[in-house]
C-alpha cells in the first residue's frame, strides 16, 4: 500500500436510531467513534426508535427528515470535541437505512450549493423538503401500490427477475407511488427524491448525490443487470419520475469532492473526497468484507442475512442487491422487520428489562426448549407477512401464554434463528460443513444469543472487533473509492485482523435437539 501516510478516513451509518460516526486511520483502525441517538438526543422530534408511527395508522412509519440533518450538526460537533482533526480526512462515505426516501423541494439544489458557514445545516435546510416526513423502511402500507406496480410491468416475478425483488411495501417504488397519489402538491415540487444514503451524501457533498447500485436495488425501480432504471417500474410508479431520482452510479463512485461549508466550518481539506453511500446492509457486507461461501447474520432493528453471489437470481422471497465491492457481483438478502425490538419487548417482560437476566434464562434452558417453539411479530413481518405473537407447545398446539420464562425467552431466540434458516434455505443459502456465519448488530454482543445462532445454523459463528460493521463499511469504502485506480478492495483491507470465533454449534448431537 506504499508508505502509510496520514490520511485517515470518515465513515458513517444513518440508521434507523441513531446515527453512528468512525473515524480510522490509513491502516483502517478505529481513532475516534461516536454517535447521536435520535430518541434520547433529538427529544424535539419524539420518535420512537427513531421512527414515527401512530395507532391510527399502524402500518404507516415515518421519521422526520430534519432530524436527519440536525444529527449530522451534532456528531460533526461531538467528533471536533473529540480531538478530530478533520482536515487530515483524505475521503468520506456511509451507510444508511435502505428503502426510506427523501424528497427536496424547488431551490433546495441552491440552497445545498451555497451553505453559510457560520449556521448549522438544520437551520438552512429547514424548508428544504417538500415532505417533511420521510417514509421509512418499517412502513407496510402500499400494498395497493404494491400490486399496481407488479401489474406495470408484469407480474411480481417479472419484477423481481428485473429488480432483484418482487413488490415490497417497504421498498421505494410503492413509497413514491404513494406520496405522488396521496400528496400530489408535495410531489409537484419535488426537484430530486433521494435514498437516505444518497440524501446523506448530498449533505457532504453540497449537491444532489447519485443513488448507487446496491441500495438503488432496494427500490423495485433498478434493472440490476443494465443498472439503469426500468421505465415500465418508473411510470407505474409515478409521472417524470426519472428525473427526480438522477443517474444511478456505483457504489464506490468518487462523487466529488467535499461542500466548501465543511471545509471552512470543520476545516476539512477542500481535497477531502466524497464517495458514493449506500444501505446498510450492503454497507455491513463492506464493513466485514465477507467472501463467497459465508453467510452474514445482521441483528439490529432488523435482523438480515445475507451472502456473496457472483450471479443475480430470481427469488419470489427476498431479494438480490448488486454487489457494494464488485460492481459485476451481486447480493443475496432476506429481511425480517422484527429484529432488536422485540428481542428487548421480550427481555422487559420476561427478564426485568435486563440483557443479564435474559441471558442467565436462555443459559437455563435446553436447546429445543422442550418442544416449545414461538415467533413474535411486534409489527407486520415481511416474511412471512405475519403479525402477532403465535407461541406453540410441544404437542404443537397453539397456545396464547408459556408457564416460564426460561421458555419464552428461549423460544423467541429459537424461533427467530429457525424462521432464518428455513427462509435462508428457501432462498437458496446452502448451509452446510464449511459454512461460516459471521454476526454484526448491536445483538452480536450476546455470547448466549450468538450460541443458538451457532447451534440453529450448525455452524460456528464469528464476529467482528466492532460490532458496527455499516459504519465501518462507510469507513472503508472511503478508501475504497479514493484508491480504487490503484489498489483492488483486498489491498485496501488486508491489514485489518481476522474476524474471532466466537461460538461453535453445541456438538452433543445427542442432545441436540435441531433435527434437520
Ligand atoms: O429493510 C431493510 C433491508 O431490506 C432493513 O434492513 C433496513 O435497511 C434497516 F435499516
Amino acid at each position: 500500500m506504499g508508505a502509510a501516510s496520514n490520511a485517515t478516513y470518515l465513515g458513517l451509518d444513518l440508521s434507523t436510531q441513531q446515527l453512528k460516526a468512525v473515524v480510522v486511520d490509513d491502516e483502517l483502525k478505529v481513532l475516534h467513534e461516536t454517535s447521536v441517538q435520535f430518541d434520547n438526543d433529538l427529544p424535539e422530534f419524539r420518535t420512537y426508535g427513531g421512527v414515527i408511527q401512530r395507532k391510527a395508522e399502524p402500518h404507516v412509519a415515518v421519521s422526520p427528515t430534519l432530524m436527519w440533518v440536525k444529527a449530522l450538526d451534532m456528531i460533526l460537533d461531538k467528533l471536533r470535541v473529540c480531538g478530530v482533526d478533520f482536515s487530515k480526512v483524505a475521503a468520506i462515505s456511509g451507510s444508511a437505512q435502505q428503502h426510506g426516501t427523501v424528497y427536496w423541494g424547488k431551490g433546495s439544489r441552491h440552497q445545498l450549493q451555497n451553505l453559510d458557514p457560520n449556521k448549522f445545516l438544520h437551520e438552512q435546510l429547514a424548508m428544504s423538503f417538500s415532505v417533511a416526513h420521510s417514509p421509512v423502511w418499517m412502513d407496510s402500507s402500499t400494498s395497493e401500490q404494491c400490486r399496481r406496480l407488479e401489474d406495470g410491468v408484469g407480474g411480481p416475478l417479472k419484477l423481481a427477475e428485473i429488480t432483484g425483488s418482487r413488490a415490497y411495501e417497504r421498498f421505494s417504488g410503492a413509497q413514491i407511488a404513494k406520496i405522488a397519489q396521496k400528496k400530489p402538491e408535495a410531489y409537484a415540487i419535488t426537484e430530486r427524491i433521494s435514498l437516505i444514503s444518497s440524501f446523506a451524501a448530498s449533505l457532504f457533498l453540497g449537491d444532489f448525490a447519485p443513488i448507487d447500485w446496491s441500495d438503488g436495488s432496494g427500490m423495485n425501480l433498478l434493472n440490476i443487470r443494465t443498472k439503469d432504471w426500468h421505465q415500465k417500474a418508473l411510470e407505474a410508479c409515478a409521472p417524470d419520475l426519472r428525473d427526480r431520482l438522477g443517474t444511478p452510479t456505483s457504489s464506490y463512485s468518487n462523487l466529488g469532492p467535499l461542500s466548501s461549508y465543511f471545509v471552512e466550518r470543520f476545516g476539512f481539506d477542500e481535497k477531502c473526497r466524497v464517495i458514493a453511500f449506500t444501505g446498510d446492509n450492503s454497507g455491513s457486507l463492506v464493513g466485514m468484507r465477507l467472501k463467497e461461501g459465508d453467510v452474514a447474520c445482521s441483528l439490529g432493528t432488523s435482523d438480515t442475512l445475507f451472502l456473496w453471489l457472483n450471479e443475480p437470481k430470481t427469488v419470489v422471497e427476498g431479494h438480490v442487491l448488486c454487489n457494494p465491492i464488485d460492481d459485476e457481483a451481486y447480493m443475496g438478502l432476506l429481511c425480517f422487520k422484527n429484529g432488536s425490538l422485540t428481542r428487548e419487548r421480550i427481555r422487559d417482560t420476561a427478564a426485568q428489562g435486563s440483557w443479564q437476566i435474559f441471558e442467565e434464562l436462555l443459559d437455563s434452558t435446553p436447546r429445543g426448549n422442550f418442544g416449545n417453539l414461538a415467533l413474535y411479530y411486534d409489527a407486520q413481518e415481511i416474511i412471512p407477512f405475519l403479525i402477532g405473537d403465535h407461541r406453540f407447545n410441544k404437542a404443537n398446539d397453539e397456545i396464547s401464554r408459556y408457564s416460564s420464562k426460561e421458555v419464552e425467552v428461549r423460544a423467541l431466540i429459537e424461533g427467530q434463528f429457525i424462521a432464518k434458516r428455513a427462509h435462508a434455505e428457501d432462498f437458496g443459502f446452502i448451509i452446510g460443513p464449511h459454512t461460516r456465519i459471521f454476526a454484526t448488530g448491536g445483538a452480536s454482543t450476546n455470547k448466549a444469543i450468538l450460541q443458538v445462532l451457532a447451534d440453529v445454523f450448525n455452524s460456528p459463528v464469528y464476529v467482528s472487533e466492532v460490532a458496527n460493521s455499516a459504519m465501518m463499511g462507510g469507513a472503508y469504502q472511503a478508501k475504497h473509492g479514493l484508491l480504487r485506480d490503484k489498489y483492488s478492495f483486498d489491498e485496501i483491507t488486508k491489514s485489518l485482523p481476522e474476524p474471532t470465533l466466537a461460538c461453535q454449534p453445541y456438538d452433543d448431537a445427542d442432545s441436540l435437539q435441531y433435527k434437520w
